[in-house]
């Protein structure tokens, strides 16, 4: 999906909420680990509950890894289901990959070709070479972590190296890469008041920005310091939104959790 392709759907649907799908079988109905595949049972119900009010859903792959081969099917079978069923929803793998060259075309060939995902979060540590076979796929997306939502962001992140944070290197050094119009970046939610210096230096890229409900980010914090003219924000929550409920209405719960969001943003959009 193009970035104009997601901008368009932004506005169709008054909102840049994306649901991330990370699936915890203890905090699920219970009567779903009866079925064949509660994961993909669960992602279902709440993608057909809640397609019309986000733009984009992230399954965290360490949900499904975790469960070994049945997870990893389910994620293919979450993933099918959302390109079958609604083409027009940015998908994004968060992996949070990054490795040598040849390793990392291999991870960007999971990612982008055998799932057919839209992006994949990917860490800069190793530099440019570990990134760039990612951003050699046409119409595809990495998503590059920038300032995280964490506590532990601070260990590292906000260090100053050269005169400058880490953060800001990675975003002044990598917007310079081949390809860099396929970036987007990861800042969280609790770091809003950080947005205003990263708009400086990227101001037109999109941001992921998770971290609002289950980790006390603002939402209308995050689109005063990070909105721009083409909103250029996905705004991420998790566990907010599908463990509404662990009983038979979770997703009707989770659709109500989402309106919420969306409303927000509705709001915002048309201010
Ligand atoms: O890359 C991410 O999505 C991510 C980056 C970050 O800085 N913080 C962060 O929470 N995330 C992911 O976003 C999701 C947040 O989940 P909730 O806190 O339940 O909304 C999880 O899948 C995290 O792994």
């Amino acid at each position: 999906m193009t970035t104009t392709q997601l901008i368009a759907e932004i506005h169709k649907k008054k909102s840049f909420l994306c649901i991330g799908l990370d699936v915890d079988l203890q905090k699920i109905p219970k009567y779903l680990l009866e079925t064949e595949d509660p994961i993909f049972e669960f992602n279902k119900a709440i993608i057909d509950a809640t397609h019309h009010l986000a733009v984009a859903y992230k399954p965290n792959t360490a949900f499904y890894e975790a469960y070994g081969i049945k997870g990893w099917q389910a994620l293919e079978k979450t993933i099918q289901y959302l390109n079958t069923n609604h083409p027009e929803i940015f998908t994004i793998a968060d992996a949070k990959r990054g490795d040598i060259g040849n390793t990392s075309s291999m991870y960007a060939k999971a990612f982008f070709e055998d799932l057919a995902f839209d992006s994949v979060t990917v860490a800069p540590y190793m530099g440019k070479d570990s990134v760039e076979p990612f951003l050699a796929f046409k119409g595809k997306h990495t998503i590059l972590l920038a300032l995280t939502s964490n506590k532990g962001a601070f260990d590292f992140q906000t260090k100053i190296i050269d005169n400058k944070e880490v953060y800001k290197h990675v975003l002044e050094t990598s917007k310079s890469w081949e390809n860099s119009e396929n970036l987007m970046y990861v800042v969280g939610a609790t770091k809003a008041s950080f947005l205003g210096e990263i708009r400086k230096i990227i101001p037109e890229h999109f941001l992921l920005v998770p971290g609002v409900g289950a980790q006390g980010g603002n939402l209308q914090e995050v689109c005063k310091y990070g909105m721009t003219e083409n909103v250029g924000l996905l705004i991420n929550s998790s566990r907010g939104i599908i463990y509404a409920s662990n009983e038979a209405d979770f997703a009707s719960a989770a659709a109500k959790k989402a309106e919420e969001l969306q409303l927000q943003m509705a709001a915002i959009l048309t201010k």
